[in-house]
């Protein structure tokens, strides 16, 4: 018998429409179609400005969609869910607590006893690494391992569904290999859903079930590719296959186009 998997996003003909300062009106997104599965990893790919970030603050419901429907878990969307984790490129760690009180205070917020709460807190910190670490403070770790506290903080609140926005782009390179490599085993087994804003194709391609591509603003899906390299996947090696080459020519055809479109505008705007 085949498991039915559940809808945990559907975007029906979603559009954003943006007030300038100038008093004009901005489409970011227009008719956006998309549905994330229960469990899927759903990267979205797009050139620069072209409306990704927005599509998330409409799933967020950060912000309302100007037309269509936004549905999460099934319900329209209304403003931020309990089930809802949000991992961004600044860290969205809190300065002034020690890591150990970081990673408490998702459950704290939520009622969880302060026992129950650093158990829990302390298991995840184990998992990334950072049990070492529970008594510094954020100004006292590298980049990756705030990166860590923040996915921590992130997981111990079980979110069904994860939303990320270019989370590893402050990295550097290695670090942000081991960060991917790291997320893949923290997700793995959750059964979250997860979107996953990135610029990089390749980063894309190691880590999803589907690759979104966006058109060139206003955003809307232009294509979907399904990943069939199988898991557990580790992000440097698996770049190295022949079957990540191939995917990877093909999406490229369909972003760069994308990219170009919007390398001309952004040319003729300058002249
Ligand atoms: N609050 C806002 N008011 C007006 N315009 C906005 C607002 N938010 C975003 N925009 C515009 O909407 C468009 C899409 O922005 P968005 O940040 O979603 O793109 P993006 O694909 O995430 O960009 P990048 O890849 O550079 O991060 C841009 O032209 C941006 O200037």
């Amino acid at each position: 018998m085949s498991i039915q998997k559940r809808p945990v996003i559907e975007l029906r003909g979603a559009s954003k429409v943006f007030r300038t300062p100038s008093g004009g009106l901005h489409t970011a997104v227009r008719d956006l179609n998309l549905t994330v599965e229960q469990g899927e990893f759903v990267a979205v790919v797009g050139p620069t400005g072209c409306g990704k970030s927005t599509t998330l603050t409409l799933v967020s419901g950060l912000e309302e969609a100007t037309e269509g429907e936004v549905m999460v878990g099934g319900a329209p969307v209304s403003g931020i869910g309990d089930k809802v984790g949000f991992v961004f490129q600044q860290d969205a760690v809190f300065p002034w607590r020690s890591v150990l009180s970081n990673v408490m205070a998702g459950p704290r917020f939520r009622g969880v006893p302060k026992a129950e709460a650093k158990e829990r807190a302390r298991s995840w910190l184990a998992r990334v690494g950072l049990s070492a670490f529970e008594d510094r403070y954020p100004h006292q770790l590298s980049g990756g391992q705030r990166k860590r506290v923040a996915l921590a903080a992130t997981f111990v609140n079980d979110p069904e569904l994860l939303l990320m926005d270019e989370p590893f782009s402050a990295l550097d390179v290695q670090t942000r290999a081991l960060m991917s490599d790291e997320l893949l085993d923290l997700w793995a087994g959750t059964g979250a859903s997860v979107v996953f804003v990135t610029h990089d194709l390749e980063e894309s391609i190691a880590l999803a079930d589907k690759v979104v591509v966006m058109t060139a603003g206003p955003a809307t899906v232009k294509e979907i590719f399904t990943i069939d390299l199988p898991r557990p996947r580790r992000v440097e090696a698996v770049r190295l296959e022949p079957r990540f080459v191939e995917i990877y020519r093909e999406i490229w055809s369909s972003l760069g186009e994308e990219v170009r479109i919007t390398r001309e505008r952004s040319a003729s705007d300058a002249a």
